[in-house]
C-alpha cells in the first residue's frame, strides 16, 4: 500500500524558502533597479510575525540591545540577533540572498566597481569571517509611541553586500499609526529623493544599503540611499531587518 494513504499528510505549510522562490524576482529586480527598493509582498504568515517578534523579550536569541536615544539614532530599540541564528531568520537569509547576489554584481559592474559576491550566502558568509567580520547582523526592532529610526546606512566593515531586506512584523492601522518605512537618494548635485514604502504585515521590503546605479542620458551614475522610520503616532511597531554582511 502506498506510504500516503498509511499515512496521510496535511499539505505542508510553505517554507519561508518556498515563499522566496515563488516571488517574481524579475519584477523585483526591474523596481529595484528604477527605484532602489522593491516590495516582496507577503513573505512571512502572520503566525510567523507573532511568533518572531514575541522574541524580543527574551535574551537567548540575542548578542547585543542598542537603545537608539542612547546613541542620537532615533528613539525605540533592537536586538542583533546571535549565532545559531532561529530557523526562520537564518532560513530566509540564506535564501534571499542568492536572489539577490545577480542584482549586487550587476550594480557593481554598472559603478565600475570591481568586487563580485559568490552566488551563495554561505560562501559569501566565509570571505566577512577571514575579514574579521564575525558577528551576526540580522536584528530585531521595536519601536512604541514616538519612536522613529533616524537614517541611516547598515554598513558594518569594508565588505558590505549592497542590499538589505527589511520585514515588518505589526499591522498597520491596526497594531499601530505612523511608523512608516522611508528611503532617500542623495544624487549627486542634486536634492535628495524621498520614498515612502507602503507594507503590510509580513510584507517586506529590499533596498540598497548604501548606494545603487541610476542611467543617466550620459551613462550611469551613483546614488547615495539611506533608509529610516518616520515617528510612530501610536501602537507598538516590530520589524525583523536581515542585513547579509556580518559586522565587525
Ligand atoms: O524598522 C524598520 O522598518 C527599519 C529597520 C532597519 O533599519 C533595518 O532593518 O535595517
Ligand atoms: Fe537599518
Amino acid at each position: 500500500m502506498p506510504r500516503a494513504l498509511l499515512h496521510p499528510l496535511a499539505p505542508a505549510a510553505a517554507s519561508p524558502a518556498d515563499r522566496v522562490a515563488r516571488i517574481d524576482w524579475t519584477a523585483a529586480a526591474g523596481e529595484l533597479d528604477q527605484q532602489g527598493s522593491a516590495v516582496l509582498p507577503q513573505l512571512l504568515s502572520p503566525e510567523e510575525c507573532r511568533s518572531i517578534a514575541a522574541l524580543y523579550p527574551q535574551d537567548g536569541p540575542f548578542r547585543s540591545r542598542v537603545v537608539m536615544g542612547r546613541h542620537g539614532f532615533g528613539r525605540g530599540e533592537y536586538k542583533y540577533f546571535a549565532y545559531p541564528l532561529p530557523d526562520l531568520v537564518g532560513g530566509l537569509r540564506g535564501a534571499l540572498y542568492p536572489r539577490l547576489a545577480p542584482i549586487a554584481n550587476e550594480w557593481n559592474r554598472r559603478m565600475g566597481i570591481d568586487t563580485r559576491y559568490p552566488a551563495e550566502h554561505e560562501a559569501f558568509l566565509k570571505l566577512c569571517h577571514a575579514a574579521g567580520q564575525l558577528r551576526p547582523t540580522p536584528l530585531l526592532l521595536q519601536y512604541g509611541p514616538g519612536d522613529y529610526n533616524c537614517l541611516h546606512q547598515d554598513l558594518y566593515g569594508d565588505l558590505a553586500f549592497p542590499l538589505q531586506v527589511a520585514i515588518l512584523l505589526s499591522e498597520p492601522g491596526r497594531d499601530f499609526t505612523g511608523g512608516e518605512f522611508v528611503l532617500t537618494e542623495q544624487r549627486p548635485r542634486m536634492q535628495s529623493r524621498p520614498e515612502v514604502v507602503p507594507l503590510r504585515q509580513g510584507d517586506a521590503v529590499a533596498f540598497a544599503v548604501h548606494h545603487r546605479p541610476v542611467a543617466g542620458t550620459r551613462g550611469d551614475y551613483r546614488v547615495n540611499l539611506r533608509h529610516g522610520v518616520s515617528r510612530l503616532r501610536s501602537g507598538r511597531r516590530h520589524t525583523l531587518g536581515i542585513i547579509f554582511h556580518d559586522a565587525r
